[in-house]
């Protein structure tokens, strides 16, 4: 039996399609239930911010979950597959107009992602104030908040209709499937098969 931690949110139906496809199984969580369990897998429904976190601590075998997240949280964890769904980019917000002003003695950013941007700059050797954001993130540079904003973007949408432009890229992400070291060694065979049988179809 493999448990496998899989994220609701924008993710989770194509998640849950590549492991049906690889399964011939439908695989649907029941009105408020968090656990499902079928075809000898057990599958949890996490927030994606969480999944990680049951993996790095061995509640679940297996997880998927999107390269920003796994950089953000810095778990020891193996990197199975790239599952080529969730694409999008971290990458730098600024006012319509203005550069990243790099000579400047310290910049604000406002961001989810504190680690991945201090990382940045910290190579960089560069002063930095990082303000974490829960969401909404295109709204601080408009209100005076921060300088700018390190930020997802998908399709820039949300940058442009607030006055933004997309700035230079941090990471490329998509979602990975992702094993918990332990696990990957005690149930090698069980997760290298259901590995190979998500690719075939990928
Ligand atoms: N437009 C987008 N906005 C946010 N994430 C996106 C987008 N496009 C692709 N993704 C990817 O999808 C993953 C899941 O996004 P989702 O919005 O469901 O998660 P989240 O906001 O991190 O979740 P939560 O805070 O509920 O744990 C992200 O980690 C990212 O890798
Ligand atoms: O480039 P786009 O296609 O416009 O997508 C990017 C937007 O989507 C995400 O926000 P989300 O919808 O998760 O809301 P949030 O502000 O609550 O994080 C992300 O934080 C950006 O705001």
């Amino acid at each position: 039996m493999l448990t496998i931690a899989l994220p609701k949110g924008r993710i989770a139906e194509e998640t849950l399609d590549k492991f049906e496809k690889a399964f011939g199984e439908k695989f649907v969580f029941e009105d408020r239930k968090l656990i499902l369990q079928k075809a000898g897998f057990r599958f949890l429904n996490v927030r994606n911010q969480d999944v990680p976190t049951y993996v790095m601590h061995g509640a679940a075998d297996l997880g998927v979950v999107g390269l920003d997240v796994l950089e953000e949280k810095e778990y020891d964890l193996i990197k199975l597959l790239d599952l080529e769904l969730g694409r999008c980019k971290v990458a730098f917000g600024l006012r319509a107009g203005e550069k990243l002003n790099f000579n400047k003695s310290k910049i604000t950013i406002a961001t989810k992602h504190e680690k991945i941007a201090k990382k940045y700059f910290e190579e960089k050797a560069m002063a930095v104030e990082i303000i974490k954001l829960y969401g909404s993130i295109e709204l601080a540079p408009l209100v005076g908040l921060c300088d700018c904003i390190v930020d997802i973007v998908e399709t820039g949408e949300t940058m442009k209709q607030n006055g933004l432009e997309v700035g230079p890229t941090i990471m490329e992400s998509s979602a990975h499937l992702i094993a918990n070291k332990n696990s990957f060694y005690a149930k090698k065979d069980l997760i290298l098969d259901l590995r190979e049988k998500i690719e075939v179809h990928l």
